[in-house]
């Protein structure tokens, strides 16, 4: 047979799928595997007069891409992924490359590196973000790994991106599992807003009783302005839906149970594990959790009641939630960001959050207007331990701080649970914090436990006996 494909996608589903095509779109050769034959077909048809073709042959796949081979697959993450590979490695050779673009966590990444570069197998593990549409039309691509192997896939990934002003939305982040961890970063970054933007909706639909189409209007005029971004972008969208199985508007519809796949519990997992506090990420975890007591949470409403409306003037309470919305935006990428600064050290990734700022800011669910001046802040000061740190940052901030207590102050006295905002707040408070009250929590540890604490004024480690 001979080699004519330039790229081979192993895993034909939402992501594979329009991966392939838009490869083949920017005029690579592609071929697709998939045990399904009925995408592989499906893949067949869909990419006519394009040089693609689907295969459910791992002999045809592999004999027929160029050597060295470029293969990348888009399967579950976890065992499916492993499974792959192993199909794989005895029709490979030495130089070829073998790319994870899934959302993988970090560790088996470093593992399957290991594992391939033994064998002589270049290995990748690549975050791609924008759902089905980004990797149909460009997505914002994550990768990470050895870079003389990027090399190899370098003018592939950045034709098939997102482009920003003609920059594309890819780069090489750093070593080993960088890229899959920027992506697991970047998930849960994606669940704090979306955790943030529903609590708004709450607010303005239970508080100021706002209708689907003024909500609509709200998020639509939202998304012109500084909170500008895909999520506002497609929240918009969402009021204008109508149902298709009974009337009225499809969110309505739609059960207040949130699912998820873990990135997002990894993301806060991790954090705590490497000392980085994320609580806007860990509350949007568990608010997912919460969601899914619905049984539980409609018996309690029998037991305690529900809210009460917000009062006061509509618009201008309106106002002031954009303004905590934007707030808490600016302190969610904080967060994530300085957990992507830390792990870099531990790492040892070689991050360039600048690079990390400049590829979010196209074909990802978590695009913002926003990333602009955030990839600005961290190319003024790279090494910025945190985002809060940057002058022109910090002035956004306090011009906002005031309406978000307010707005945090609605849900508690309403009863609508805000627990992201608040959590952004707190995190802003403490850390704006020169002094805590944790000298309290220090006196309590060596009371009980001779823990031991430090003093302010002189160095050293010091015990009471304090009865
Ligand atoms: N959906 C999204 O918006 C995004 C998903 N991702 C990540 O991308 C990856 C793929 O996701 P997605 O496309 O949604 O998943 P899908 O389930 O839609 O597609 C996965 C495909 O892989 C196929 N597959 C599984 N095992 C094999 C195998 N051994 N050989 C060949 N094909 C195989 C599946 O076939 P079959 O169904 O027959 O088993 C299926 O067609 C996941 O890691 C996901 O987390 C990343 C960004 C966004
Ligand atoms: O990677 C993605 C987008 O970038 C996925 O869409 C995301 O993983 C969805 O996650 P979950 O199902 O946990 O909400």
């Amino acid at each position: 047979m001979s080699q004519q494909y330039d790229f081979g996608m192993v895993g034909l589903g939402v992501m594979g799928r329009n991966f392939i095509l838009n490869v083949a779109d920017h005029g690579f050769s592609a071929i697709g595997l998939d045990t399904d034959t009925a995408k592989s077909t499906a893949l067949h048809q869909e990419g006519s007069g394009k040089p693609v073709k689907g295969t459910t042959s791992k002999q045809e796949f592999v004999s027929s891409l160029k050597s060295p081979r470029t293969i990348m697959l888009l399967v579950p993450a976890g065992g499916p992924v492993d499974a792959v590979i192993e199909d794989l490695l005895p029709l490979l050779d030495k130089g070829d490359l073998l790319i994870d673009g899934g959302n993988s966590f970090y560790t088996d990444t470093n593992r399957r590196e290991k594992y391939l570069s033994e064998k002589g197998i270049h290995f990748m593990g690549i975050g791609v973000s924008g759902g089905s549409k980004g990797a149909r039309f460009g997505p914002s691509i994550m990768p990470g790994g050895p870079k003389d192997a990027y090399g190899i896939v370098q003018p592939i990934l950045e034709a098939v991106s997102a482009k920003v002003n003609g920059d594309p939305c890819v780069a090489y982040l750093g070593s080993g599992s960088a890229g899959n961890y920027v992506k697991m970063v970047h998930n849960g970054i994606e669940y704090g807003l979306m955790q943030l933007i529903s609590e708004t909706y709450d607010l303005m639909k239970r508080g100021l009783g706002l209708t689907n189409e003024e909500l609509h209007e709200v998020y639509a005029r939202w998304n012109t302005q500084r909170l500008q971004s895909f999520l506002i972008e497609i929240t918009a969208s969402i009021f204008t839906t109508d149902d298709t199985l009974a009337s009225g508007k499809l969110v309505d519809a739609i059960l207040d149970r949130a699912k998820q796949k873990g990135t997002g519990k990894w993301t806060s997992q991790n954090a705590m594990d490497l000392g980085t506090p994320v609580p806007t990420i860990d509350m949007a975890v568990t608010m997912r959790e919460l969601s899914a007591l619905k049984e539980e949470r409609v018996q309690a409403e029998k037991l305690y009641g529900t809210t009460s409306a917000i009062s006061g003037d509509k618009k201008a309470i309106v106002d002031q939630i954009e303004q905590a919305l934007y707030f808490a935006y600016i302190i969610t990428y904080a967060q994530g960001l300085a957990q992507l600064t830390t792990a870099s050290e531990e790492y040892k990734y070689g991050l360039e959050l600048e690079t990390v700022a400049r590829i979010w800011r196209g074909g990802c669910i978590i695009r913002a207007g926003l990333l602009e001046h955030i990839r600005q802040a961290y190319s003024k000061t790279p090494d910025l331990a945190n985002l809060l740190l940057d002058e022109t940052t910090a002035k956004e901030v306090n011009a906002v701080q005031a309406a978000t207590r307010q707005v945090v102050s609605y849900g508690v006295t309403s009863g609508i649970p805000v627990p992201a905002l608040a959590a952004c707040l707190s995190y802003f408070d403490a850390y704006r914090s020169g002094r805590l009250p944790s000298n309290l929590i220090q006196a309590q540890r060596d009371f009980f436990g001779s823990h031991t604490y430090e003093r302010l004024d002189r160095e050293g480690i010091f015990h009471t006996e304090w009865e």
